[in-house]
């Protein structure tokens, strides 16, 4: 395998996590455990979670300390309170987008949760399932995360007894049946003591499944991509000035679904012209193929108008294309949406305005039973509205591509995202 494909290989080996978890069910213990055990853990941090916690007169270091203390580093100038994390292993890379729990509102999850293929749930096994619980497992499955991990964390505060996880799975999957999430594990833990979190716990010789870390090196997630719906919007045109390229024009962007070979018969949307792909380039040198979410430039045979918001497409599987349309939003903004609001928009590379011509509902996030009173959408709630844009987009349904399916609406004076869409 050519070094290039070899790390765009790598590169889909990413998995994206989430965390969730109410007030003090132990997100911050357990992500500080999954780097101290993973040995992802830098030495200097490590002195430094040492130190605080020996100043703090506490026996074991403190391994909340450690993802607080990158919490106050991002708390400087960040609107949306989400914190990305990275670690690997041998088998994985991770990005772990966390959220402190007293702020926790929908906003914020939606955030983090967005571009994730998994979410950890956390529920204190003293409380079982709560509210909370129900709300972050139904954002999950509204923004069709495949993969959800429930934690049921603090097992050593119940004496690792096997009947308090059973009822609280059991209670779990009742809920859970009514959700569209694919994949789920349940898994007892004790991020505190680190029980199933890296290392198999002896504390509970009855649980037969994988630890935390085990399930996040191996769920399956070369599927959660599409593979089908060729894709490609237009980021930038590449055209360079020196004279040993002056032929060159190119068309970088990342590939939002399905799979391009040199060679292929495309179409550039919205202008309609075709055209085969003649090259597909990578900083590291020409590729036989590219696939999402690998990001590439391709060169054409033909010299057709191609600017950036285009997409390229294969003549066969086309998006749809349509100025009005529908979406589920989760509304981010102080500020409630209203009928008649115009907002920019950006969806994949384009950039849109649009109006909202009707709110249709709003929709009860613990239970996503539809409410009526839905005439506008004040922050953190969700709800589905139509849209008026100002030129047309090229989209799939998000259910079917998270990618060309999801968009964001912005407040054109302060530029402030105030909304995440998904189209329906
Ligand atoms: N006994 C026990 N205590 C735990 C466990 N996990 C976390 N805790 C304790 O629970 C408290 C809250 O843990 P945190 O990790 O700060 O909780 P959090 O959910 O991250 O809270 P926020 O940072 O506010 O989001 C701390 O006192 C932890 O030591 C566990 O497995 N067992």
């Amino acid at each position: 395998m050519s070094g290039t494909l070899q790390s765009q290989y790598l590169e889909m080996d990413l998995l994206r996590l989430t965390t969730a978890g109410s007030v003090d069910d132990g997100k911050s213990t357990l992500i500080g455990r999954l780097l101290y055990d993973s040995k992802s853990i830098f030495e200097d941090q490590l002195e430094s979670i040492q130190r605080s916690s020996q100043q703090r007169g506490e026996g074991n270091i403190n391994l909340a300390l450690l993802t607080d203390g990158l919490r106050a580093e991002r708390e400087q100038g960040i609107t949306i309170d989400v914190a990305y994390r990275y670690f690997a292993t041998p088998k994985r890379k991770f990005i772990i987008s966390d959220t402190p729990g007293h702020v926790q509102y929908t906003r914020n999850m939606v955030t983090g949760a967005s571009t994730a293929n998994l979410a950890i749930v956390l529920v204190d096994a003293r409380h079982g399932v709560i509210e909370q619980t129900c709300r972050h497992a139904s954002i999950a499955s509204l923004l069709e995360l495949p993969h959800l991990v429930l934690c049921i964390n603090k097992m050593d505060l119940v004496d690792y007894q096997e009947e308090v996880f059973e009822n609280i799975k059991k209670e779990f999957e009742n809920f859970a049946a009514k959700l569209d999430i694919p994949d789920i594990h349940y898994i007892p833990i004790s991020a505190l003591r680190g029980d199933n979190v890296v290392e198999k716990s002896e504390n509970m010789p009855w649980y037969q499944g994988g630890t935390l870390l085990y399930t996040l090196e191996n769920v399956h997630i070369g599927s959660d991509y599409n593979h089908i719906d060729s894709r490609f919007p237009v980021q930038y045109v590449i055209r360079p000035q020196s004279d040993q390229y002056h032929d060159y024009r190119g068309y970088a962007g990342r590939v939002e679904g399905g799979i391009f070979r040199p060679g292929d018969e495309v179409i550039a949307l919205p202008s309609g012209f075709s055209t085969r792909i003649k090259s597909i380039d990578t900083m590291d040198g020409p590729v036989e193929e590219a696939f999402a979410p690998m990001s590439v430039t391709f060169t054409l045979e033909d010299d057709i108008d191609i600017s950036r918001g285009d997409m390229i497409v294969k003549p066969a599987n086309q998006p749809q294309v349509a100025q009005d349309i529908e979406l589920m939003v989760c509304w981010l903004n102080e500020a409630p949406l209203v009928p008649g609001g115009k907002y920019a928009l950006k969806h994949t590379t384009k950039e849109a305005r649009c109006v909202v011509k009707e709110v249709r509902y709003k929709l009860d996030i613990t239970s996503l039973s539809r409410l009526e009173d839905g005439a506008t959408l004040a922050l953190n709630d969700i709800g589905r509205i139509k849209i008026r844009t100002t030129s047309p987009l090229f989209f799939d349904s998000y259910r079917k591509n998270r990618g060309t399916g999801s968009l964001i609406l912005v407040n054109e004076f302060t530029n402030e995202t105030v909304g995440a869409g998904m189209i329906i």
